[in-house]
């Protein structure tokens, strides 16, 4: 099986701190791989040294069988990652729809994937909220919004940092239902989350950072 992310011998790190250390790591594509750690283990570095947020020190990652190593944030987003950020980040003075409008604008045409339509199903919500702005929405409508924007861009592979928190059982069931449909669908999914039930129950694998590194390595798939 081709794998959506290769990395082999990736370290990472901050002025005076490294933080991982030689990491290795297999995403088959049409997977979704947890990764769990104990706080401040690395877990967002690693996301942000994939999605070029974060230069790495060492290492080789290729994604979809293409070298991807060091490249910038847009040439990552434009080959088809996206990444739904720790804590929400969304634009401000945007309402929610002008949200949605954007995220459809920059969608990769041609690849499968949900639609306005999908992602207001997902989160009603949303749709109760179409005319407000997104600063004035609560953490867990925030959320969503994250969640369904990177869902419009319809992403090959997607990183998600911990897109959990903040949401209400229900939308989390209904999230986490998703994801492994959508992983065999269309998009490759990267997961960061803290709770190993939760971890376990939407991923085919789960992984451990530690001393920045994954154990069980999560295995030996050809680039
Ligand atoms: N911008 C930064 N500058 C310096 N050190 C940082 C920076 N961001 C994170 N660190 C440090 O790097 C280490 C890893 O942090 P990281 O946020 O990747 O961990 P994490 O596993 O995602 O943690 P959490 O579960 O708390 O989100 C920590 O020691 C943290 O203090």
């Amino acid at each position: 099986m081709t794998a959506a992310l290769w990395v082999r011998g990736l370290s990472a790190g901050y002025a005076g701190s490294t933080v991982l250390r030689g990491l290795d790591l297999d995403v088959p594509a049409g997977t979704v791989l947890a990764l769990l750690g104990r706080n401040g283990a690395g877990k967002t570095t690693l996301l942000h040294a994939l999605f070029g947020l974060l230069r790495p020190t060492a290492g080789t990652v290729h994604v979809h069988g293409a070298d991807a190593t060091g490249l910038a944030t847009h040439r990552l987003a434009r080959s088809g990652m996206a990444l739904v950020p720790q804590g929400r980040r969304v634009f401000a003075p945007l309402t929610v729809a002008e949200h949605l409008t954007l995220a459809g604008r920059r969608r990769r045409d041609g690849r499968p994937g949900p639609d306005r339509a999908d992602v207001l199903a997902l989160f009603p919500r949303l749709g109760d909220r179409l005319a407000q702005r997104a600063d004035r929405l609560s953490g867990g409508e925030q959320q969503m919004l994250a969640l369904a924007r990177a869902l419009l861009l319809r992403p090959r592979l997607l990183l998600l940092d911990e897109p959990f928190e903040g949401l209400a059982a229900a939308v989390t069931a209904r999230v986490a239902a998703l994801l492994p449909e959508l992983a065999r669908a269309s998009a490759t999914v990267l997961l960061v989350e803290q709770r190993v039930e939760l971890a376990t129950a939407v991923a085919d694998r789960v992984t451990f950072l530690a001393d920045g590194k994954l154990t069980p390595p999560t295995g030996e798939a050809p680039p």
